[in-house]
């Protein structure tokens, strides 16, 4: 009887990989006073040598460095930390001592910033983003396994190029497309239009698709000098909707405002009309939708307000690059041109 095992270690000219792990904080950090109660915690209190010292085989993985860039719960995210943390990612990846970067993040905004660095880092080299449902101090956490697949992804050459790639519950996906879509449960993200590009088994990835779609190297946001990011607001769509909310956005100084509307991008009137007349005044609207799914297509008179559609991207996903698109142009055109091509 032969039994197949298959090598875990990828070495680069003979040594293991070496690997940063930049904490953020989350529930993969977090910390509750009973194991069987998985939502009552305090997310972002464990710091990371303490939760890479809970997962010894890391090291037959990998040459693990660490850095603990933050330690909150994710839906206290700033655009001033996306910006520290795409400069910490950008700068260990230039040089030669880095092989690829792993990211731990509360989940509760882990894909706007796996899809922040995702336009934003300048390299080929692995970036994946992790984070866990359960604390640490859970029965059954799953924090240890996710942050053990998510340095096997980034250690392996096989996640090179494919831009930044999100992990949890042995799934791989891509930084676009992938989100959290449940509460609580430890298989909470995934994608209703185009599923994983893969799994991650016994420590070995396993890719069937790739995003066409640009990203990091072939991406023009260049966030390098910047300290903070032009604001953009979001509003949810709703039967008797009004003008006020928008009307706040755009006296709150925002350069973008995301509608997540009804269906294919349906909007109130009264906010429709509030909406035109901010995209008048040189506010870039985008009509997404708030379904999670799907391509949102422009209308006539979205396109006579110049409003620009998401293309499939959720709403906080649209407002992530319409953030970014804001750095560089207020033409909603061109604009609509990046929501073609990212
Ligand atoms: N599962 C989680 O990580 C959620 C914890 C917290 N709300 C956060 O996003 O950081």
């Amino acid at each position: 009887m032969s039994i197949c095992l298959f090598n875990r270690r990828e070495t680069r000219e003979g040594r293991l990989p070496r690997i940063k792990v930049l904490a953020v904080g989350g529930t993969i950090a977090g910390k509750g006073t009973d194991g069987s109660r998985t939502t009552q915690y305090e997310a972002g209190v464990i710091g990371i040598e303490s939760l890479l010292e809970v997962v010894p085989q890391l090291e037959t993985l990998a040459e693990i460095g660490s850095a603990q860039i933050a330690n909150i719960p994710s839906f206290a995210m700033t655009g001033r930390l996306l910006l520290e943390l795409a400069a910490r990612v950008n700068e260990e990846l230039a040089g030669n001592t880095c092989d690829g970067i792993v990211v731990t993040h509360g989940t509760d905004t882990l894909e706007e910033t796996a899809y922040f660095l995702h336009l934003t880092v300048k390299s080929r080299k692995p970036v994946v983003v992790t984070g866990a449902m359960r604390p640490a101090t859970a029965l059954s956490a799953d924090g240890p396994l996710n942050l053990y697949n998510a340095v096997a992804l980034a250690a392996s050459r096989s996640a090179e190029g494919r831009g930044v790639l999100i992990t949890l519950n042995d799934a791989i996906g891509s930084a676009r497309d992938m989100s959290k879509r449940h509460t609580t449960t430890a298989d909470a993200f995934g994608q209703r239009d185009f599923g994983l590009l893969g799994w991650i088994v016994d420590g070995v990835p396993r890719f069937y698709y790739e995003s066409v779609r640009r990203h990091t190297w072939q991406s023009e946001f260049d966030v390098g000098g910047l300290r903070s990011l032009p604001r953009v607001d979001m509003l949810y769509g709703h039967g008797d909707g009004g003008r006020e909310l928008v009307e706040a956005a755009v006296a709150a100084g925002a350069g973008g405002i995301v509608h997540a509307g009804m269906g294919n991008g349906g909007m109130y009137p009264d906010t429709r009309d509030a909406l035109a007349a901010a995209a008048a005044s040189g506010v870039v609207v985008v009509s997404a939708s708030r379904t999670g799914s799907g391509v949102v297509t422009a209308k006539p008179a979205d396109r006579l307000s110049r409003f620009v559609t998401p293309d499939n991207l959720n709403p906080h996903k649209a407002r992530v690059l319409l953030s970014l698109a804001l750095t560089r142009t207020r033409d909603p055109d061109l604009i609509q041109t990046m929501f073609d091509t990212y």
